[in-house]
């Protein structure tokens, strides 16, 4: 066992050899890099050791195309364009030149914030964290997970002690706004992956609001498989004549080359036919399937759930409660074959391995989405296949974008056979919807949202709502008709811009939906509601009656007008149920994932059964537009003078001043007397409900009392919520102690105490698996002596401590 000497000398050593190292990382990082054409491996590259030591035990010894080109120009220091076909390794391009800048800075704990690496949705910036973990093992800087849906103290707590900070933009933007001591001041790197989309119009008020709390003077790096080119872009993000690093430029196409494409033209109506029949026919593919909206997602989960098609299915969007995604995407991942449901929350970067198919059962909302939805199978060298489903009235228009974009794609025919096949999924949907009024209800809202999907794309070419079989749809839904919809002009243009403009709302992504942002959605959605109550525009079914009311301003159909008489009688449950969104509670059992319908149409007929000509005794009927008319005073005008009368406790009437008759008054005793005697009744009245007064306050605080020690005492369990410390985590590396930059708050130095679990847990880096951590425990105390002693109290003990620990 190596002496204390020993250990002495070995890290004066290792810190002459870092500080040689250093010296020399920075000699040769001094732009441009040389011989950069020839190189191969991660270590050839002027990366420090420990990075070069973190990618091999990750397995990543060779670099990609991306890599060796960015690699040079990051570690320079330059700003970076980066583009490179899905799953080609975006994602160290950017993360080593990262650890790299601040492992040559020797970034510590007193420097703060160092690097910002932003993902447009949770899911991937759980991957890219993940990513840093492994590869940044060795090194000694604290990495923070920062994203909506975890606890709000805890992250803001430790946001202030993080090096790394991986992030969405909602929940970044929050912190800045409401975290004292979050301090960006010294930023050096800020990276943006899928930047394309982080930049777009979803993002782009809390992107423009976050550049302007971060330094001017950084570096800035930008990766995307469909890359962001817009002057108007950059200059927001102020990049100083950023390099464009394109792999796939030239290339003849703009896919992986081991994907294999296929389009089918199918009638809408069936979709879902074509659908069930193909996960029947590969029960052991892996597969992600793409629908345009949660409510797509939640109602042909729900359905084929229940169809019970011999696969696991998981559903994965934007209106799932965090720690359900998380679950949801572990699940997947695990999966050898599995079918995903998913919108687009899931199109980019997300990197599950051995992905056999991307199904895209609804068509996307051009061929950039296209790209990024492919991309989640034929990742690096592996191989996949991509199918597209096209109504007959996209074909046209998505086939030219795609070929376009260079995406080569081929058409598959629906076999005949697959058509006429015996029981067609219809029957059983139908049953499903007549069995169960809450996947009617799913159904519904499906539908509606498929057709508001479709309405709001920019491409008005492809997509033409006009040319859908609505009914046909509906049917094929189990639904026993079309829901009737109106679609409403919005007002608000920027919204519509937003949508329009391909990209997601920030409602079908992930991060933008912390607690804080849902409220004020939830707010413009009511406002917006409002303004379209008052002004209903343009109409796209006609079908329905119209009647001009008579001062001309608003037309209404009939059957609105009869649903907006909803608190007036016995329609008013089941209409509130259907339409009245505003409403929705977000705990119903399957209405949890709520789009924003309600801004965009109404339903003019909600598809239901009347039923009956009987009205239950004790409804309020409507009354006649007449009666609505008439103002106040024409319907008070023969009602008379009223009378004011008091009730007993009995319910008898009485009139508000009754007066006593004088000789019974005078029998009583005089005046001043019977006052008294008021007087003192009242009196102790008062002071009996005095008593119960207090004894209620009394009451009233002890239950606050305990209702905020129970607060506190949860608040006091959030803290040692284990999920929650994976997320946000102060890190630092047990081995590494030595250095000066360290941050590992005393938990990762060497220290000889004892190693309980939870001892050991504490030890434990941020990179490394239990039974990792565990492997090296065993090995260590193998190597260690352990000395147990009390505390030194006198100069005596302190002596003979110090000779025990120098084994002499
Ligand atoms: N140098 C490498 N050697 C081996 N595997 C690698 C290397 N670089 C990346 N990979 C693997 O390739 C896969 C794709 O990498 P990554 O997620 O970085 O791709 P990407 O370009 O960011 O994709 P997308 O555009 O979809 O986000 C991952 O599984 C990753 O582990």
């Amino acid at each position: 066992m190596p002496s204390t000497k020993t250990k002495k000398v070995n890290r004066t050593d290792r810190r002459q050899t870092e500080k040689e190292e250093l010296a020399q990382l920075e000699e040769r990082c001094k732009h441009p890099i040389l011989g950069t054409d020839t190189m191969q491996q991660f270590d050839e590259m002027p990366i420090s050791q420990k990075t070069v030591s973190g990618l091999k035990r990750a397995n990543f010894i060779k670099m990609t195309d991306i890599q060796r080109k960015a690699l040079p120009l990051g570690l320079c220091g330059k700003d970076i364009l980066g583009a490179a076909k899905t799953g080609s390794g975006k994602t160290l391009a950017f993360l080593v030149p990262m650890i790299e800048m601040l492992y040559r800075q020797k970034w510590g704990p007193q420097d703060g914030l160092g690097a910002l690496i932003i993902s447009p949705t949770r899911e991937l910036a759980v991957q890219i964290f993940e990513v840093l973990r492994k590869i940044g093992r060795e090194h000694s800087f604290s990495a923070g997970l920062i994203i909506g849906g975890k606890d709000w103290k805890i992250e803001r707590e430790l946001i202030t002690k993080m090096n790394i900070l991986v992030c969405t933009p909602g929940r970044l933007l929050q912190h800045m706004d409401q975290s004292a001591g979050f301090d960006c001041d010294n930023l050096q790197l800020l990276v943006l992956d899928e930047a394309d989309r982080i930049l777009d119009m979803g993002f782009k008020k809390t992107i423009n609001a976050i550049v302007e709390n971060l330094p001017r003077q950084r570096q800035t790096m930008l990766f995307s498989a469909t890359q962001t080119k817009s002057v108007k872009d950059l200059a927001r993000l102020s990049l100083k004549d950023p390099e464009y690093v394109a792999v796939h430029e030239k290339a003849e196409h703009s896919t992986p080359k081991n994907l294999s494409q296929y389009y089918m033209v199918v009638p809408l109506d069936q979709k879902l036919d074509v659908m069930f029949n193909f996960i029947k026919t590969h029960l052991t593919s892996k597969a992600i399937v793409f629908l345009s909206s949660c409510k797509q997602v939640r109602f042909v989960f729900e359905t084929f759930c229940k169809l019970h098609p011999g696969v696991p299915l998981l559903e994965l969007h934007g209106k799932q409660k965090q720690q359900k995604r998380a679950e949801t995407y572990a699940k997947f991942a695990a999966q050898k074959a599995a079918y995903l449901f998913c919108t687009d929350i899931a199109a980019r970067g997300l990197d599950f391995a051995a992905v056999n198919w991307v199904i895209q059962l609804d068509c996307p909302e051009d061929p950039e989405t296209y790209i990024h939805r492919v991309g989640r199978t034929a990742r690096y060298e592996a191989s996949g296949q991509a199918m597209l489903m096209l109504c007959p009235s996209e074909e046209a228009g998505m086939v030219s974008g795609l070929e376009k974009a260079k995406v080569p794609i081929q058409e598959v025919k629906l076999k005949q056979d697959a058509k006429d096949h015996k029981e067609p999924i219809q029957k059983q949907m139908q049953r499903l919807c007549f069995n169960d009024p809450e996947i009617k209800y799913l159904g519904q809202k499906a539908f509606i949202s498929y057709m508001r999907s479709v309405y709001l794309q920019k491409d008005k070419v492809t997509f033409d709502v006009n040319a859908l079989p609505a009914e046909t749809f509906a049917s094929s839904l189990g639904l026993p008709g079309a829901p009737k919809i109106k679609f409403v002009e919005k007002k608000n243009k920027e919204k519509n811009a937003v949508r329009g403009n391909q990209k997601k709302t920030e409602s079908d992504v992930s991060d933008e939906e912390d607690a804080q942002d849902e409220e004020e959605e939830e707010k413009s959605k009511v406002k917006a509601l409002d303004a379209k109550k008052k002004k209903s525009k343009k109409e796209v079914v006609p079908e329905a009656e119209e009647e001009e009311s008579k001062d001309g301003k608003q037309a209404k159909s009939k059957i609105e007008k009869m649903f907006n008489r909803k608190n007036q009688g016995v329609l008013a449950e089941h209409y509130t149920k259907l339409v009245d969104h505003e409403s929705d509670s977000k705990d119903k059992k399957l209405s949890t994932g709520e789009d924003s319908d309600e801004e965009f149409m109404t339903i003019k007929r909600v598809n239901h059964d009347l039923g009956g000509d009987e009205i239950p005794e004790g409804t309020i009927l409507p009354i006649s537009k007449r009666q609505q008319r008439m103002s106040k005073l024409e319907k008070t005008k023969n009602v008379g003078q009223g009378e004011k009368l008091l009730f007993d406790d009995e319910g008898r009437a009485h009139e508000m001043y009754e007066l006593e008759d004088e000789a019974s008054f005078h029998a009583k005793g005089d005046a001043k007397s019977q006052q008294q005697q008021f007087l003192e009744k009242e009196k102790k009245v008062m002071d009996r409900a005095d008593v119960d007064d207090k004894a209620l306050s009394k009451e009233k605080l002890r239950e606050k009392k305990a209702k905020r020690k129970q607060r506190e005492k949860e608040e006091m369990d959030g803290y040692s919520d284990s999920e929650d410390e994976e997320m946000v985590v102060t890190l630092g590396n047990p081995d590494e102690s030595g250095d000066d930059y360290s941050m590992d708050d005393g938990q990762g130095s060497e220290s000889e105490g004892d190693s309980g679990e939870d001892e050991e847990s504490k030890k434990r880096g941020w990179w490394q698996d239990k039974a990792d951590a565990d492997e090296k425990a065993a090995e260590s105390k193998k190597r260690r002596k352990i000395v147990e002693v009390d505390e030194p109290q006198t100069l005596a003990e302190q002596e003979a401590l110090a000779l025990k620990l120098l084994g002499l």
